[in-house]
């Protein structure tokens, strides 16, 4: 008969199937290429594990009930049976041809529904649920086999996935995030070098960071927080070839290991804010996530967001709460000296403590009482799947070189008003088309601001337009741009929750390509990806042709508009335009 030590039993084969169904019956499975699995090689699984590990697990589908039990003993919280071993082999194997797939360009992005999960198992050692450490092999192999410089692992699982920790922890070129629950090292797995000051050893100093939740009840505002003011800002400059995410979802609502507040929703945004990074290159693995409800829910919105879909906004959001903004405040001190984006941290903490005092006590003693089955919340809102992601309004004779939706043509670009008003009014608000490019000839600032009037007396929908007249000059301050728009702008963005995002670039801004592309990107991120792009540059530019939905005009006669529509993304490629 099975054993199974009673910590272990959350962690169920139902998990994989009520995930993969509500893809099948939402439709997403269809829109994805299934990629075969197979089991890791032995070399593969010591890019991360000892041979005497390796060699004992081998073991273990020949251990009688009682070895088994005795083999268990030594580790925490983990259950071995005959056949994990294999299935442990499966879930390595299933990483890796994922990180194939993205690597090789033949996918752009995907995630691995694996069991038994892995961030916390170590070289020689088995722990909570995990035999092998599925992800920091992925991250190995990506960088052996792909020659990847920097790979960015982000756990949003709500454990610490020490494991990952431990093995790239002189590492600078892994950057582990990880948020968990820690209740000042109360909760499991109980460990000192849990906490914000752990930021990794030597050469790794900098390259490991740890956001430390010291409540439970945390909520959407808190996780968008935390990759504003302290994941994202590290993970731009840190410029990673490859993006792993430990997709843990006992991060969720109603997940009896958690007891947190953030809705399943929020991982839409997550993978959003995630997706610019590495030319759109993320491998998402299963880790954690026990409430079967949220746990599909939360798959879906992370796979709906891959796909491309736009997503609404969670609903109220606000600022990040107190013990949050401490934990912040403390790692972002804790890194302040290994790298260069730093808002003044004073600044944050004075903006969201004003924001923190309003927020009414969320300590959720109600929830505590109640079990996590009785904990409900709103099923996600349907999402947009706009059939044409991007239209452009091109003058005559200028062919695109993607197949984009051409907009009737629009009258000469002097008058805006009509051209925004027509493009817009035909095609963003009805949904049919999720963003418009419109490139003008002359692009004066009053007429787009009168112009966003006019959008605003005739949009349905009430718009705050966040309307971005881009700044630096040059690539010099990218840094403190992308701070800028981290730290500010997707922050306010997130908070006002605006109907429309126009996109105004001045002619002669001279901002670099890859700036004005991780903007353009970042905002789709709201107004449901409603973006409207004024802009205009001079003479022949560089395009980073990426698959981020990328616009660019030529002035002269020979316009080029280039975007991607097709959901099956190019690799990044280089085009001169003359
Ligand atoms: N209340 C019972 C105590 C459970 N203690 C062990 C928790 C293990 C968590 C595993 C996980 O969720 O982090 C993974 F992603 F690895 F699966
Ligand atoms: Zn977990």
């Amino acid at each position: 008969s099975r054993f199974c030590s009673p910590a272990c039993k959350i962690e169920v084969p139902e998990r994989l199937t009520v995930s993969h169904e509500a893809l099948v019956r939402t439709g997403l499975a269809a829109r994805c290429v299934s990629i075969a699995v197979r089991e890791a090689t032995d070399e593969e699984i010591l890019l991360v594990h000892s041979e005497e590990y390796l060699e004992a697990v081998k073991k273990t589908p020949y251990m009688t009930l009682e070895d088994l039990m005795a083999f268990t003993q030594q580790y925490g919280d983990v259950y071995f049976h005959p056949n994990i071993y294999h299935c442990a082999k499966l879930a390595v194997g299933a990483t890796l041809q994922l990180v194939d797939s993205v690597m090789t360009g033949r996918v752009r992005n995907g995630i691995a529904l694996v069991r038994p999960p892995g961030h916390h198992s170590q070289k020689s050692a088995a722990s909570g649920f995990c035999i092998f450490n599925n992800v920091a092999i992925g991250a190995r192999y990506a960088m052996q086999k792909y020659g990847a410089k920097r790979v960015l692992i982000v756990d949003w699982d709500v454990h610490h996935g020490q494991g990952v920790q431990y093995c790239f922890e002189d590492d600078p070129n892994v950057l582990y995030f990880s948020w968990h629950r820690y209740e000042h090292q109360n909760f499991w797995p109980n460990l000192r070098e849990s906490d914000y000051d752990s930021v990794g050893k030597e050469k790794g100093a900098g390259f490991n960071i740890n956001v430390p939740w010291n409540k439970v009840g945390m909520e959407n505002s808190d996780y968008l927080a935390v990759f504003f003011h302290v994941l994202l800002p590290v993970a731009y400059e840190f410029c990673p070839d490859l993006v792993l995410v430990s997709a843990g979802f006992d991060s969720a609502i109603g997940d009896p290991e958690g007891k947190m507040c953030a809705t399943p929703d929020i991982f839409a945004h997550l993978t959003h804010l995630l997706m610019n990074l590495a030319g759109g290159k993320l491998c998402a693995v299963l880790e954690g996530g026990y409430n079967l409800t949220s746990l599909a829910q939360s798959v879906c919105q992370t796979v709906q967001t891959l796909l491309g879909d736009p997503a609404p906004l969670p609903a109220d959001l606000g600022g990040p709460c107190e013990s949050v903004l401490k934990s912040i405040h403390c790692v972002r001190s804790a890194h302040k000296q290994y790298w260069s984006s730093d808002l003044p941290a004073s600044e944050l903490s004075a903006k969201s403590l004003k924001v923190a005092e309003q927020k009414t006590g969320n300590e959720p003693e109600a929830q505590e009482q109640r079990s996590p089955e009785e904990i409900v919340w709103p099923e996600p809102p349907k999402r947009l799947c706009p059939p044409v992601r991007t239209a452009v309004a091109l003058p005559e004779g200028v062919a695109c070189p993607d197949a984009c939706k051409r907009c009737s043509s629009a009258e000469a670009p002097s008058s805006l008003y009509s051209l925004s008003l027509h493009v817009l009014c035909e095609c963003v608000c009805a949904g049919s088309v999720c963003r418009i490019t419109v490139s003008l000839y002359i692009l004066v600032c009053v007429i787009v601001c009168r112009a966003v009037h006019v959008l605003i007396c005739v949009c349905v929908c009430v718009c705050v337009c966040v309307c971005v007249c881009l700044a630096p000059q040059g690539c010099s301050d990218v840094a403190g741009f992308m701070q800028a728009v981290l730290g500010l702008l997707l922050p306010l963005g997130y908070e006002y929750n605006p109907g429309l995002v126009l996109l105004v670039r001045m002619p002669g801004s001279g901002v670099c390509e890859s700036v004005w592309q991780q903007l353009a990107g970042l905002l789709q991120g709201l107004a449901q990806g409603h973006t409207l792009v004024l802009m205009q540059v001079r003479g022949p530019v560089w395009v980073k042709y990426s698959p981020v939905n990328w616009w660019m005009c030529i002035q002269d006669q020979n316009w080029q508009l280039c975007k991607c529509t097709n959901s099956c993304y190019q690799q990044a490629e280089y085009i001169r335009y003359s």
